[in-house]
């Protein structure tokens, strides 16, 4: 059947039947056939400037109004605007006209308008599941480099993700404002990197606006439209999900192939069960329902899901009277770091089960188990994509859902061997330990002291050249255990900030490892456990009881700290006793004084653990954290 749209005719399948809620919405996304649609993601090493970026093109197009007082507009969430850096993927749809050759028209009435969808991806490498998912829903990438710091570790890696999943990719040199940019230099590193072409590179500033008009018609010109099948019957991609206190399940799609309509009967490919569909729309970037999503459009759906565990990320989602060839889907994340997470206050275990929960819904990278640990009590243990993972994640629950949170020394996932495969006698245990292929690019100055830093963490070149006159290019081969603690600060530290970092996993490696064991009073703590090698076991067992004797604050009797490999004590600090007395200051007979102390200090206990008869802080296991 034929629909004419304001000149446009386009052609749905036999499928569907149209529907009629698309009139009734003020957007009417049936003019966008997917030859006027565009789906992009900006992708960049972390801080080149792609939320500043998004933000221009939202105000070019008119999505947001310009100046509207809040910078990096897509960084929605309370974390990312903290720490500065994207964690969630973000998609806006913006509508802008434009000549068919990419050029900005002049005659304005007669240029069609093209419905692009921009996702905004984080560049932290932690977070490269998260863009490696956006780029299933593009068919091209800005991959925007910063005119002074050139190509650096994250450049690489989301280049190779975008090349890998066939985008067309429009390199975008920014920040050429900044007095030292240096564009011919980073247009000869594309070349020698990537192959791209120095004629193809678009030259921006986000800050002042320079050059941001050749941005929108390149996207229209060089990348293809959504390659669907308009008239099959439905497939769309279930990208991403977040759950919503008044609407429930929210789930991010592509579609595919075919339409959608609000009202819809839809199955999912990877559990069978059926969903009739609430609400449909786009992300404008606010979600705006227009009651029908058509082939190559992105928007979200609600559909009554009541947990992550029905919205599968990657899932493919059809109409429930037609079977379909499932989707590709992707790759499951691969959990680098788990650490065991406690409710600060035992009694909170079903509020943290709550709170983590509705969070996995909106990160479903996170891999979550129950455990219970002698010392905290009922728990999970969490497996992450890396170690600002972890700690966003905690944040989050803090923040998000209010949850307080004991978190246990990050461990990675060890293999254990026995010599002759019976599990009674072991003669000769290996571990086997999980490595990683880092990329570091640094100004060449400072290869003496990465190189230490790099044997330090047990670390095996592989790779060692120079960009250009300026920067070196190394890559190693890294226990992940080395790379999870504080690896990328000090690297940062040694090479004034300069450095960047990426890693994949690689390999699982033999390694002389050992178990370390804290002890309180002569009782093990095993949520303080951790696996070092047999080098470092003595530095580090002084360290986490150094640390911990900072944290433990003097009790009513005496406290021992030790740090045992075995029954081998490495380590071993005292406290001595002693009773604190928060009203020792309170004379007189202040009674609502005094009641305030002790409440204060009730609220405070709730924070500690008591792990034996002794009393920890948070603080000490968050400490502990840092040790290498
Ligand atoms: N001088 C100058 N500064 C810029 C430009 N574009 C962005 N910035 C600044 O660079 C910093 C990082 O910008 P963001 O847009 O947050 O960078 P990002 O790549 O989105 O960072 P992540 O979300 O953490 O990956 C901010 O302080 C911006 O104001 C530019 O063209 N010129």
């Amino acid at each position: 059947m034929y629909i004419t749209v304001k000149h446009t005719r386009i052609r749905f399948g036999v499928a569907h039947d149209f529907c009629s809620n698309s009139r009734q919405n003020s957007i009417d996304l049936a003019q966008y056939s997917p030859e006027r649609i565009r789906n992009f993601s900006i992708i960049a090493h972390v801080d080149h400037g792609k939320s500043t970026l998004a933000d221009r093109l939202l105000e070019l197009t008119g999505t947001i109004k310009r100046g509207h007082g809040q910078p990096q507009y897509l960084d929605k969430l309370q974390v990312e605007r903290e720490r500065g850096i994207t964690v969630k993927a973000q998609t806006a749809t913006m509508f802008h006209k434009c000549n068919h050759n990419g050029s900005n028209t002049n005659d304005v009435d007669k240029a069609p308008t093209f419905l692009l969808n921009l996702i905004d991806t984080p560049g932290h490498v932690d977070f490269s599941y998260e863009v490696s998912r956006s780029l299933a829903a593009c068919q091209g990438a800005l991959l925007v480099v910063d005119a002074v710091q050139g190509v650096q570790a994250q450049t690489v890696a989301n280049f190779y993700l975008a090349f890998e999943s066939n985008l067309a990719i429009i390199p975008v040199i920014n920040k050429i404002d900044q007095p030292t940019a240096d564009p011919d230099r980073v247009k000869a590193q594309l070349k020698s990197m990537f192959d791209l072409e120095p004629s193809e590179c678009l030259l921006t500033s986000a800050k002042t606006g320079l050059g941001l008009e050749q941005v929108l018609p390149s996207v229209i010109d060089r990348i293809p439209h959504p390659p669907g099948n308009t008239s099959s019957p439905l497939r769309m991609l279930l990208l991403d999900s977040y759950y919503d206190e008044y609407k429930g399940v929210i789930c991010h799609v592509a579609i595919v192939d075919g339409m959608l309509c609000k009202g819809d009967k839809i199955s999912s490919a990877a559990t069978g069960y059926t969903y009739e569909v609430a609400d449909v729309g786009i992300m404008h970037p606010e979600l705006t329902p227009t009651g029908v999503l058509l082939t190559g459009q992105v928007g979200y759906i609600v559909s009554g899901m009541r947990s992550t565990k029905e919205a599968r990320v990657g899932d493919t989602l059809h109409h429930n009277r037609f079977s379909v060839e499932p989707l590709p889907g992707f790759k499951p994340a691969r959990h680098m770091v788990f650490s065991g997470l406690y409710p600060a206050d035992g009694s909170d275990f079903e509020a943290l089960n709550h709170a983590i929960e509705r969070l996995t819904c909106n990160d479903a990278s996170v891999s979550v188990t129950k455990e219970s640990s002698s010392a905290l009590g009922l728990g999970f243990r969490c497996g992450f994509l890396g170690l600002l993972h972890m700690d966003v994640f905690h944040q989050r629950l803090e923040q998000e859902h209010g949850a307080h949170v004991i978190s246990t020394v990050p461990t990675v996932p060890y293999i254990f061997e026995y010599s002759d495969g019976s599990k009674v006698q072991v003669q000769n245990p290996a571990i086997w330990e999980p490595t990683v292929l880092a990329t570091i690019i640094f100004p060449s100055e400072y290869v003496g002291p990465v190189i230490t830093l790099c044997s330090e963490r047990r670390g095996q070149q592989l790779e060692y050249s120079f960009m250009d006159s300026q920067r070196a290019f190394m890559k190693y081969r890294l226990p992940l255990r080395e790379i999870v603690v504080d690896f990328y600060n000090e690297l940062k530290s040694i090479t004034s900030g300069y450095a960047s970092f990426d890693y994949e996993d690689s390999d699982y490696q033999e390694s002389d490892l050992v178990k370390l064991d804290i002890l309180l009073n002569g009782q093990a703590v095993d949520a303080m456990s951790t696996i070092v090698h047999k080098l470092k076991a003595q530095r580090v067992g002084r360290e986490l009881v150094d640390k911990l004797k900072k944290f433990i604050d003097r009790q009513m009797f005496e406290i021992t700290i030790q740090a045992a490999i075995g029954t081998k004590v490495i380590a071993r600090e005292t406290i001595s006793a002693m009773r604190k007395n928060v009203l020792a200051k309170c004379y007189g007979g202040d009674v609502t004084r005094k009641k305030k102390l002790l409440e204060k200090q009730k609220e405070g206990k709730k924070r500690m653990k008591r792990i034996g008869s002794v009393d920890i802080p948070q603080e000490a296991f968050h400490e502990l954290l840092k040790v290498s």
